[in-house]
């Protein structure tokens, strides 16, 4: 099976519906990161077609819960989830941030060939960064535990805005850590996914940044 029918079936199953210029432009990042991968060992994942099932799909099923004007990818690596998310949602700003040199320069080379205006590349240890202004949503797929992820960006999300944890197996564990600490954001929500054509757990974690809300009540 082509690459192309692949991720048109995936995200037929998934009720995802994107133009058939969208899925050009899927594949072509897709493409740039096989390129790359050769030379510059991005990812462990080396088969095209797992990528369009681990990284491609993986990513695109949590389209329907990306609601926000500016966005945090925190440890993109190879751009994942943020650069499948910023090519689907041409309204949405994303920035992707990861501190190794190596991947933001493949990032920035995704930019520049695909022109993905609505896409931001920042090199920086994300305990370092300091945006102008905070994130609506700040993601994270494979970069840390919960409660890391929280500490280490407690800076970019805003008042009132969202943290995205992207899971596998149901993190009983992680979240176990956070209950302990009363000052950690708490989940307001945890959602199984299913990714077509894999056999694995997907979870996504939702933690509502609260502070406003809680100074406004004090
Ligand atoms: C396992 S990779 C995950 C990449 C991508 N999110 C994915 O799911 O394929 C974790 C990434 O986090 C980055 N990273 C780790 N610690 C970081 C930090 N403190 N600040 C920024 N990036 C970090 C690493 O360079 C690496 O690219």
């Amino acid at each position: 099976m082509s690459l192309k029918l692949k991720l048109e079936q995936g995200l037929q199953q998934a009720g995802i519906v994107l133009s058939a210029e969208l899925v050009e432009r899927l594949l072509a990042y897709l493409a740039l990161l096989q390129k790359w991968n050769k030379v510059h060992n991005l990812t462990a994942v080396r088969d095209p077609d797992e990528m369009v099932t681990l990284h491609l799909l993986d990513s695109l099923v949590i389209l329907p819960h990306i609601h926000a004007e500016r966005l945090l990818d925190v440890g993109s690596g190879a751009g994942l989830p943020g650069i499948p998310l910023a090519l689907c949602l041409p309204d949405l700003q994303v920035t992707v941030l990861d501190s190794s040199h190596k991947k933001t320069s493949f990032m920035r080379q995704v930019k520049a060939e695909l022109q993905i205006d609505n896409l931001q590349v920042v090199c920086s240890r994300v305990e370092q960064f300091q945006p102008e202004q905070p994130f609506d949503v700040v993601i994270s797929r494979a970069f840390s535990e919960l409660q890391l992820f929280l500490t280490l960006t407690a800076h970019l999300c805003r008042p009132e805005g969202l943290w995205l944890a992207m899971k596998g197996v149901y993190p009983h564990d992680e979240l176990a850590q956070i209950e302990l600490k009363p000052s950690t954001p708490k989940p307001s929500a945890i959602v199984p996914l299913v990714v077509p054509g894999l056999d694995a757990q997907r979870h996504l974690v939702f933690l509502p940044n609260l502070t406003a809300t809680a100074q406004a009540a004090a």
